[in-house]
């Protein structure tokens, strides 16, 4: 036991010198994104009158587990990211850590947030958020990613927790609200990703990874994408008809809809795709502004 604890803290000392590469095994542009839909879904959530000392502690939980998810994530694909030109320089592709480090790293982080979420929030929220990290860090890496091109579309309800997540820790209770900007982020994740998978297809093919445009061709992606993105656009009405936002949700997430829908037709008819990274890119923005205006909204309301 004592031995284990002097190996634990000999890692512990050697963090600060390759904490660069231990940050970046994180996704932490992704992880912030994920923190800020987990924050909107703490404010829209009925005031239980919490500190935002206690809200902004929850949040680190839900940001803690989330980056332990993907370091799993970098430890589960080490191989593939060896063969894929994006992931390639990725520190476990790299050698540069190893899969004992990187696993030590996100359990002492996962630990981490789920204490502070056990202590901040409750019970139902923890047992959400670890859910969250098992769907993504092992069904959708594990399982899922290597063996349908349905992959992202199943696995992408992890990633579409957080607003849930947030409402929860504030509430403690499940109510149907937080699962309408689950539904958003779950329609939008196809859109977002095949994007990417159009562009960086050959990677794909290498690494041998089923993802949509490999398996049913650039063209069957590109009208699913239009199929998710219209789908996207009738989600997005329905904070709005239950009452849970106004009218400036109603606008400006019309607005972000009808440019996400012409930028994915142009994509459709597009004979090379040229565009496909530029879909990547605005999904991203439109994410981040949907749920700024989600924010925004619920103070003036
Ligand atoms: C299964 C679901 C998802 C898949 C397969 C997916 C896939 C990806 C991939 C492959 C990248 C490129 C990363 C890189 O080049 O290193 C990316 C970027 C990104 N994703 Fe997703 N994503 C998913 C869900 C989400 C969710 C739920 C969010 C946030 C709510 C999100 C936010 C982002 C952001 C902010 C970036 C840009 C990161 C950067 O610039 O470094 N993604 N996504
Ligand atoms: C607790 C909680 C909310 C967990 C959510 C975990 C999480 C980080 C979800 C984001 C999804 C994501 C970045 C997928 C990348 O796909 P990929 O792994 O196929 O991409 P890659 O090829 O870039 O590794």
């Amino acid at each position: 036991m004592s031995l284990l604890v002097e190996k634990y803290l000999t890692f512990v000392a050697v963090i600060p010198k390759n904490a660069a590469l231990y940050l970046r095994i994180c996704k932490l542009k992704v992880v912030l994104m994920l923190v800020i839909t987990a924050w909107v879904g703490i404010v829209l959530a009925p005031d239980m009158g919490r500190s935002w000392l206690v809200q902004l502690a929850s949040l680190a939980g839900i940001g803690l587990v989330s980056a332990a998810a993907a370091a799993i994530n970098h430890i589960v694909d080490q191989d593939r990211d060896q063969k894929m030109a994006r992931t390639r320089h990725r520190p476990l592709a790299q050698q540069q850590l190893s899969a004992k480090q990187a696993l030590c790293f996100a359990a002492s982080i996962g630990i981490m947030g789920v204490i502070l979420l056990l202590v901040y929030s409750n019970w139902l929220c923890t047992l959400l958020t670890v859910g969250a990290l098992f769907g993504y860090a092992v069904v959708y890496s594990v399982f899922l990613k290597h063996m349908t091109p349905q992959n992202i579309v199943i696995g992408g309800l992890a990633g579409a927790m957080p607003p849930l997540l947030g409402w929860v820790s504030e509430t403690g209770s499940f109510n149907a609200e937080p699962w309408l900007l689950v539904m958003i982020i779950f329609t939008w994740t196809p859109p977002h990703f095949w994007a990417l998978a159009i562009a960086r297809k050959q990677d794909y093919e290498r690494a041998d990874i089923p993802m949509l445009p490999v398996t049913h061709g650039v063209r069957f992606t590109k009208l699913c994408m239009l199929v998710y993105s219209v789908l996207l656009t009738l989600v997005c009405l329905l904070p709005f008809l239950i009452g849970m936002s106004g009218w400036l949700y109603l606008i400006i997430s019309s607005l972000l809809n009808a440019i996400f829908v012409q930028k994915v037709t142009r994509l459709y008819f597009e004979s090379k795709s040229e565009s496909a990274m530029s879909v990547f890119r605005f999904s991203i923005t439109y994410l981040l502004l949907l749920f700024v205006v989600l924010f925004a909204d619920k103070l003036i309301l």
